[in-house]
């Protein structure tokens, strides 16, 4: 960040021409000043919400806020543009605490304290009130194999529950374009046609009870941070402590890769995605419901029976 402010110091910005640059724009690598930083990067988030007629007058919203980067900056900026274009939304911050010691815990602090600087209220929803466990106890008995897709799925559910008791119309998450990437990319390696199809969808769920969407579907990691640290927003940077997913890391580095040479790759992996056409031969998975607990899931059997209240 501090090599990156150096370089582009010294020079005019490339858009206003009038101020200093003050950091080189990940997306394209113009020089640029600060004022015209945060003026692209929350434009470009508006168009995306009106070009995708996102959000209706009136809704209620619900920001999936873990106390990360991404939701974080997710929190403020909607806040934001929800004042300056009269979106006319209700917004409001849910978290989902899976009882994680040494990480969630401590994300949740700041996520009460974005609760106050924001002044939006906030939801919190834990896997021990929901299903009688933490992701510490789960963690102790299988182990860290496979917890992440565990934790995944409950929290899937976990944040439908939230919404639901706040009575939201939509839920919002902090995906970036990075993420976004890195999915599509694993779901061609897995050779998970169903996921790819969907994976880079803006809106997902319409059909189910809560819609979710991704406002910074085209926005990258690297400009979110740059904006959390300009900003000087309030917000947690530990990875999760039960994190070891090697392939997605892998991803994730390739992709970075991939960035530092052609910035664009991140967004044409993302449009490889969402031009990609399924042949009408493949065979398509068919998503159930949990013949115990009733919610979707891609086998006839969900969650187990002792882990749902
Ligand atoms: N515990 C949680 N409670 C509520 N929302 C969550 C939680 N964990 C993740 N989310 C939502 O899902 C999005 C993607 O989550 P992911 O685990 O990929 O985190 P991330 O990329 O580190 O994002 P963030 O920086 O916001 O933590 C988050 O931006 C947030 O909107």
């Amino acid at each position: 960040m501090a090599e990156n402010h150096k370089k582009a110091a010294g020079r005019l910005c490339y858009l206003c021409n009038q101020r200093r640059a003050a950091l080189k724009r990940p997306k394209t690598l113009e020089q640029i000043c600060r004022e015209c930083f945060y003026e692209v990067f929350e434009e470009e988030i508006h168009q995306v919400i009106v070009k995708n007629q996102l959000f209706k007058p009136g809704e209620r919203i619900a920001i999936g806020a873990s106390g990360g980067k991404d939701s974080t900056v997710l929190a403020y900026v909607l806040s934001e543009l929800n004042r300056r274009h009269n979106y006319g939304l209700d917004l409001f911050l849910l978290s989902v605490d899976e009882g994680i010691t040494g990480y969630r815990d401590d994300s949740l602090e700041t996520v009460k304290r974005n609760e106050i600087q924001y002044g939006l209220p906030l939801k919190i929803v834990s896997y021990k009130d929901l299903y009688g466990w933490t992701m510490d106890e789960i963690v102790k008995m299988i182990g860290l194999k496979n917890n992440c897709t565990f934790c995944g799925v409950f929290r899937r559910q976990a944040l439908d529950r939230g919404a639901a008791l706040l009575k939201v119309d939509k839920l919002v998450t902090g995906h970036n374009a990075d993420d976004i990437a890195e999915t599509v990319l694993l779901n061609i390696l897995r050779g998970d046609i169903a996921r790819l199809s969907r994976c880079t969808s803006i809106t997902t769920g319409e059909d189910g009870p809560i819609p979710r969407c991704k406002p910074f579907k085209y926005t990258y990691e690297k400009e979110i941070v740059m904006y959390a640290y300009f900003k000087r927003l309030d917000y947690f940077s530990t990875e999760c402590i039960y994190s070891p997913n090697a392939y997605r890391g892998f991803a994730r580095e390739f992709i970075k890769d991939l960035e530092r040479m052609r910035p664009r790759a991140i967004l044409d992996i993302i449009k490889s995605g969402e031009d990609f056409r399924i042949s009408t031969s493949t065979k398509m998975p068919e998503q159930g419901t949990c013949e115990r607990c009733g919610y979707i899931s891609s086998q006839l059997r969900g969650l187990p029976l002792w882990e749902v209240r």
